[in-house]
């Protein structure tokens, strides 16, 4: 499949980037079990684009993410201080950092925080392809970047157990834990 000739190609160059043989990210991330999730965002024209976000910041936990949106202009990303809009290009492919290639390249790259508004006239559709480990994979920063020098950044987890505490910790963070109390003694 295409896409799976653009993810390897950029897994190799990103394996380079950090020095590393050129199949040992993608080897870190799962190798022949990377999972490709497909997501459709829809975003319906909003009255209140000011008010609203379509998704709020987040980074994503996948190694990378491959997206392409429709020619409605809306994702926006965090750098310095700043929420930046990403230009939308024909024909052009959107590449986040995710999670786990943060944490397999033991900070060298970082997870691109990002969100989404939505815009007063327009549907906005996004397709993001998450490539990302199966859910059984330990993801760790990878040995060889790890030195006395620089050492580990990151605990070595596996996948699911990631996803998990991410989500627990978000839906803390929502104070869920308290609304679900509050309901359960209606
Ligand atoms: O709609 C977009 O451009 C971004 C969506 C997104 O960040 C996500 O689904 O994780
Ligand atoms: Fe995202």
């Amino acid at each position: 499949m295409h896409l799976h000739g653009v993810v390897n190609k950029l897994l190799r160059a990103l394996s380079l980037g950090l020095g590393l043989e050129e199949n040992e990210v993608r080897e870190a991330l799962g190798g022949e079990e990377l999972i490709y999730l497909l997501k459709i965002n829809y975003y319906p024209p909003c009255p209140r684009p000011d008010l609203a976000l379509g998704v709020v910041a987040h980074t994503d936990m996948s190694g990378i993410t491959i997206l392409v949106p429709n020619d409605v202009q809306g994702l926006q990303v965090f750098r310095d201080g700043h929420w930046y809009d990403v230009e939308y290009i024909p024909n052009a492919l959107i590449i986040h950092i995710g999670d786990q290639l943060e944490v397999v390249s033991n900070g060298k790259y970082k997870a691109v925080l990002h969100r989404s508004t939505v815009n007063k006239e327009k549907t906005r559709i996004s397709w993001p392809v998450f490539v990302e480990p199966p859910e059984d994979k330990e993801v760790g920063p990878h040995p060889k970047l790890v030195t006395n020098e620089n050492p580990a950044k990151y605990n070595t987890k596996t996948y699911q157990e990631y996803k998990h505490r991410k989500l627990n910790k978000l839906l803390n963070n929502l104070k869920l834990p308290y609304i679900s109390k509050t309901i359960n003694n209606l």
